[in-house]
């Protein structure tokens, strides 16, 4: 049990429980040890990317229709042959038990519950085939990779397939992790309890990278990520696999067009939640780009700053088929394992549930361009228009 802490704390939807995924957020901190709080909450260098993620969906205003039939809203969607409750997933982080003793048990029962993708970590703490087992065909079960070497991935790819996993989410914005100045501070390592399993034996733990003034997982990574990358080893595990392979990271439409042309089945828009690239632009301004590159050939996806129903609307509106969610699953956990992480997705999709009914659009494909316009206005002075052509001499 976290230090501090006297038993669960109530999960979103409980009497007396948070009312907002920000209410959840204040929980968790209370419950976690502080440098494992700086490791969750935190992004690399300044933090401007981390801050501008979240600031962006400030700078689009919904337009909601009225007189709409939305008796019976529906926002569920499909991906990959699987209909998910509504357009979102759980985003892939790294061990889990650091904010539940279950960890991804945990986690993969709450995806379950409420009927979405979790995407489970290459890092993450527990055998990816028990995690398959806890999430009891509930919930589909993507792997996310790093670039740990060619036979590292390959096995990993070959066991998600026969474990069930129904894609590979290939993250391509880390060739190696980012110093993150918190991290630092802290010197932090992950207890030694908690450990990669998954990749335990091709890599060394991370505790093994524990030293003053540095970042284990940090330091761990510039020994153990391949830099060398690049698409042609990407084209190479797609050949290789049967399963859909998703390029994680992609915020141009360069890099999107490249994707669909190495034979992507979906991009993630997404800078890591602020957490690599300080100063990448916020993965709401990238989106309009790469979906426009894409046009419609593959998915697209989002994450970064998710907080509320609305965001996900405004997500879907500027191209995106669905959307993923990371901190605020972990502060769900943090509170109150399993509940607490299916309250924080159940809390999502009932605010996106209320989005699609007050704006007029009962289906999550209702949220077309139209559904949201930049604001302020590109047209006030002072507003930069954000994503849009400012008109001549405005
Ligand atoms: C604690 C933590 C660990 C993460 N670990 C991974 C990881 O192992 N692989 C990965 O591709 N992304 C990782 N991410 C990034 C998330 O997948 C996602 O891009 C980001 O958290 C989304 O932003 P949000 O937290 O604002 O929702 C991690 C993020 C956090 C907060
Ligand atoms: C080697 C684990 C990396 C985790 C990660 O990607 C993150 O903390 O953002």
């Amino acid at each position: 049990m976290p230090p501090g802490s006297a038993g669960p704390a109530p999960a979103p939807g409980t009497p007396g429980g948070p009312l907002t995924v920000a209410d959840v957020e204040t929980a968790a901190r209370g419950r976690l040890p502080a440098d494992v709080w700086d490791f969750i909450e935190g992004g690399s260098r300044t933090e401007w990317t981390l801050a501008a993620n979240r600031a962006q969906f400030g700078h689009w205003a919904l337009r909601p229709r009225v007189l709409v039939d939305v008796s019976d809203p529906d926002p569920s969607v499909e991906l990959f042959g699987d209909r998910l409750a509504a357009p979102l997933a759980v985003a892939p982080m790294a061990y889990h038990e650091l904010a539940h003793e279950e960890g991804e048990l945990a986690t993969a029962r709450a995806a379950a519950a409420e009927g979405v993708p979790l995407v489970v970590a290459a890092f993450a703490g527990r055998g990816l085939e028990e995690i398959a087992t806890a999430a009891g065909g509930g919930a589909p079960l993507w792997l996310q990779l790093y670039w740990l070497g060619r036979k590292v991935v390959d096995e990993l790819a070959d066991r998600a397939a026969v474990a069930g996993y129904r894609a590979l989410v290939v993250t391509a914005d880390a060739p190696r992790v980012a110093r993150r100045l918190r991290d630092v501070r802290n010197s932090f390592a992950p207890p030694p309890h908690i450990r990669a399993v998954n990749v335990d034996g091709a890599v060394p733990p991370v505790t093994a990278y524990r030293a003053a003034g540095a970042s284990a997982i940090e330091a761990q990574s510039r020994d153990r990520f391949d830099p060398s990358v690049t698409w042609a080893d990407l084209a190479r595990l797609r050949e290789r696999t049967r399963l859909p392979v998703v390029l994680k990271g992609v915020l141009t439409a360069e890099d999107a067009r490249l994707a669909v042309e190495h034979g992507c089945a979906a991009v993630i828009v997404s800078n890591h939640g602020g957490r690599q690239l300080d100063g990448a632009l916020p993965s709401l301004a990238a989106l309009p780009e790469v979906a426009e590159a894409v046009a419609g050939r593959i998915p697209v996806l989002l994450d970064g700053g998710i907080r509320h129903g609305s965001d996900i609307a405004k997500a879907l509106a500027l191209g995106a088929q669905a959307v993923l969610v990371g901190r605020p699953v972990l502060w769900g956990l943090a509170c109150a394992g399993a509940p607490g992480a299916a309250g924080v997705l159940r809390l999502l999709r009932e605010e996106f549930e209320e989005a699609m009914t007050l704006a007029g659009r009962p289906r999550a494909t209702d949220f077309t361009r139209t559904a949201v316009t930049p604001w302020p206005p590109p047209t006030w002075s002072g507003a930069p228009g954000f994503g849009e052509a400012i008109p001549e001499g405005s």
